[in-house]
């Protein structure tokens, strides 16, 4: 079960070739910047749109085939859409709402699971009121349920926090990150937001000028800083999973470990899970040739370089494998699935401390994101 979609389509003067392949379980990110087409690519995979031709696979159906003439019917598709409003009938109730998608789907989804994914969302007390009485967050918990009690095989998801302020989003990633973890439900996400994909995302599909560029795991894409979309953004740079070790209320600090190497991030409470995922961005990461003291950062952490690639004519980017090679060996950026971790600095830095392949050197790491809080050094 997954999904494979390999189309091309024109718009206007607009054409969009997309070809891609998402796992069956966990949350893809579709990223990239305004007009890239990645709403015109969703609607595609939803059926609501027909693509000049290709081929698209949901969970081992074929649901569009231009040469074998296959079309099937958005409502045939099994297919959750969550848009960017929550676009509920403004004259039906919220339990209408819910169960209007549910009524007409031949595979119902069993009745205790209705009732679990209704109490997760928090929707149970709102079943009486119309849209017009629900706040912004509110309407997508109960858009996020329509779609989820329709029994889908995969949930599109359109920017489905853009219309939100802070508070409202920070009411809604919790659900998401539940979706992730607790249903077995692929997701494609479409997001222009660095810090919702480090924060859900397992994978990432990134999209330029209507062209799939590349995919793969969140960890390896978002240190992919030649992807035109993430190229010069200052929040590209790295996720890397953690795991609560120890926290000192007193001193409010936590410690994580992180593929053997200790961090210090501001005290995180008691989470129920101490599996947590850390966003690092490339320009939040010095580098110096030997452990500094003295100073306010806490994490430095020994690191090997295994990468140097000129950004741009001032910056260069480093990619840098947690701890130090014992014999010394520089190895290829994909540090055989030990995490690394990404750099930006001067190309006159890089020139000044004659950095090269292999040197053991210590990344110095001014602030981490921790599942969505930023956890600053200045502490
Ligand atoms: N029906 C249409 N006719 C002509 N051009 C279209 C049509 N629909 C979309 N486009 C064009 O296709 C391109 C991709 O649009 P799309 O809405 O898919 O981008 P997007 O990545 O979702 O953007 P945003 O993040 O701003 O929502 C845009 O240049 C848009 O103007």
């Amino acid at each position: 079960m997954s999904i494979t979609v390999s189309i091309s389509h024109k718009l206007g003067k607009f054409d969009l070739d997309a070809d891609f392949h998402i796992p069956d379980t966990g949350i893809t990110a579709l990223f990239g910047p305004s007009g890239s087409g990645k709403t015109s690519l969703i609607n595609i995979i939803a059926g609501l749109e027909t693509p000049r031709q290709g081929h698209i696979e949901i969970s081992d159906r074929v649901v569009f085939d231009h040469r074998q003439r296959i079309n099937l019917p958005a409502r045939k598709r099994r297919v959750g859409y969550v848009f960017q409003d929550a676009r509920l009938f403004p004259h039906k109730t919220v339990s209408e709402n819910l169960y209007f998608g549910a009524r007409r789907n031949a595979q119902k989804l069993p009745r205790e699971e209705q009732s679990a994914i209704l109490e997760m969302l928090g929707i149970l007390p709102l079943m009486g009121r119309r849209p017009a009485a629900l706040s912004g967050g509110e309407k997508q918990r109960v858009s996020l349920g329509r779609a989820l009690l329709s029994n889908p095989d995969i949930l599109l998801l359109d920017e489905p926090l853009s219309a939100l302020d802070h508070a409202r989003k920070q009411e809604i990633l919790p659900y998401f990150e539940w979706l992730r973890d607790h249903r077995k439900i692929p997701m494609l996400y479409v997001t222009h937001a660095i810090d919702e994909v480090a924060r859900l995302a397992d994978h990432m599909v990134v999209i330029d000028q209507g062209k799939t560029l590349a995919s793969g795991s969140v960890f390896e894409m978002l240190g992919r800083t030649d992807l035109p979309p993430l190229a010069g953004r200052f929040d590209a740079g790295t996720v890397l999973s953690a795991r609560i070790v120890s926290r000192d209320p007193k001193a409010e600090v936590s410690f994580l470990d992180c593929a053997g190497q200790r961090l210090v991030v501001p005290y995180l409470g008691r989470p129920a899970n101490p599996n947590v995922r850390l966003h690092i961005r490339a320009r939040d990461v010095m580098i110096a040739k030997t452990a500094p003291t003295g100073i306010s950062a806490n994490n430095v952490i020994p690191v090997t370089i295994t990468k140097i690639s000129q950004e741009n004519r001032d910056t260069v980017d480093i990619s840098l494998r947690l701890g130090h090679d014992p014999d010394g060996r520089h190895q290829h950026d994909t540090a055989n699935g030990q995490p690394v971790l990404h750099a930006r600095i001067t190309r006159w830095s890089a020139h000044r401390l004659k950095l090269g392949l292999g040197q053991k050197v210590f990344a110095v790491i001014k602030s981490v994101t921790v599942d969505g809080q930023v956890a600053d050094q200045a502490i």
